[in-house]
């Protein structure tokens, strides 16, 4: 990223603009998290770049957040987010983890050869409706698949509505219909496993080569982890472009407006269920289970719905079992401190 730029460049925007209050207006710097690494933020104002330590008294930031620092670049504040993303954090680890913040629009990638997967697409889409991103989806690897249009069809199928796109992602000529997402002051994500041709893309996009990508296993097409720091580049077409590592997990928490969106058909069809809390397994009257017997709703489709929205219910109750239990062991130590000052005090 260059050490000038507009702030409009950099993905500012009204949203952003309309929280700053006067003196905020007159006197803070506005700066943007660009890179986030262990121990520092990088943040991008208009005129220069700076490194911000992680400090304990920071909120915990992610790349793509807007900030107000002052004139010694000491941070001020952070300013509410337009969108965010975030999963479970991988592995046995409770809690979640940020991925980004203020993206407008996010390129769910999927390739058309083995990795083909429905049920990923939608629990990408659940996340991109839970963040509040416009998705699109690119099928990458049309030059590699036979049955391209037939897949995209399938995707169509799922809302008629939804942006798909199906790219060979080493040609950029082929790769000029995702342009007309990245803009000028837009800022766009890519998100998808490893190996789908997310650092390709990416080079297309950018015109050059600034991510490394790796070769791929024929047998299995599972792509090599290469891609290992978040990165945000600044396009050709003016747009930032906000790069993230191949995830091999995705789970999602706190996430149930997200997937009923994602799955509107289910949930319109639900409204006409006779009992209003119908769980649409094998109750009187249950429109979904009917549509699913009458061939309108695809059973996978159904089975996935339930699968995330358990996944969701399971991490979000367990994240709030451990925030809770977070609150009670502060109160404790804060009682146990009250009571050995009392003690020395003597009273
Ligand atoms: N023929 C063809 N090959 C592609 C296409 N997209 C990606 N590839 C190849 O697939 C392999 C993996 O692509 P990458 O771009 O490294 O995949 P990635 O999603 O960035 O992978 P991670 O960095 O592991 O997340 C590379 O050898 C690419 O050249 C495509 O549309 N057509
Ligand atoms: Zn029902």
């Amino acid at each position: 990223m260059n050490s000038t730029i507009s702030l409009t460049l950099l993905g500012w925007q009204p949203f952003f603009q309309q929280q700053l209050s006067l003196v905020e207006y007159e006197t803070a710097q506005i700066a943007r998290v660009i890179a986030h690494h262990r121990s520092a933020y990088v943040l991008q104002m208009e005129q220069a770049q700076f490194s911000l330590p992680i400090t304990s008294s920071l909120p915990s930031m992610v790349l793509g957040d807007w900030l107000l620092v002052d004139d010694d670049q000491r941070f001020m504040r952070q300013l509410d987010r337009k969108s965010l993303f975030k999963r479970k954090a991988p592995g046995t680890k409770l809690g979640e983890q940020l991925i980004a913040a203020n993206v407008d629009t996010l390129f769910i990638v999927c390739s058309l050869n083995h990795d083909f997967n429905l049920s990923r697409i939608e629990r990408y889409l659940a996340l991109a409706y839970e963040a509040d991103v416009e998705p699109v989806v690119v099928l990458t690897k049309q030059d590699l698949c036979d049955d391209a249009d037939c897949k995209r069809q399938q995707i169509q199928a799922l809302d008629p509505l939804l942006m798909v796109v199906s790219v060979n992602a080493l040609d950029g000529d082929c790769c000029e219909p995702l342009l007309s997402w990245c803009q000028p002051g837009r800022t766009v994500s890519l998100l998808g496993s490893s190996g789908v041709g997310k650092s390709t893309l990416t080079n297309t996009l950018m015109g050059n080569t600034v991510q490394v990508t790796a070769g791929i296993r024929e047998d299995d097409s599972k792509g090599r982890h290469t891609t290992t720091a978040r990165s945000m580049h600044l396009m050709p077409t003016g747009a930032v472009l906000i790069d993230t590592p191949g995830m091999r997990e995705l789970q999602l928490t706190d996430c149930e407006e997200g997937v009923n969106q994602a799955f509107a058909d289910i949930d319109e069809l639900a409204q006409q269920c006779r009992f209003a809390d119908c769980q649409h397994n094998g109750e009187p009257g249950c429109a979904v289970q009917k549509a699913v017997d009458v061939g309108e709703l695809d059973p996978r489709r159904l089975d996935n719905y339930f699968k995330l929205m358990r996944e969701q219910a399971r991490n979000s109750a367990s994240l709030a079992d451990r925030r809770a239990k977070d609150k009670q062991f502060g109160k404790m130590v804060k009682s146990v401190m009250s009571e050995s000052t009392r003690f020395k005090k003597g009273y």
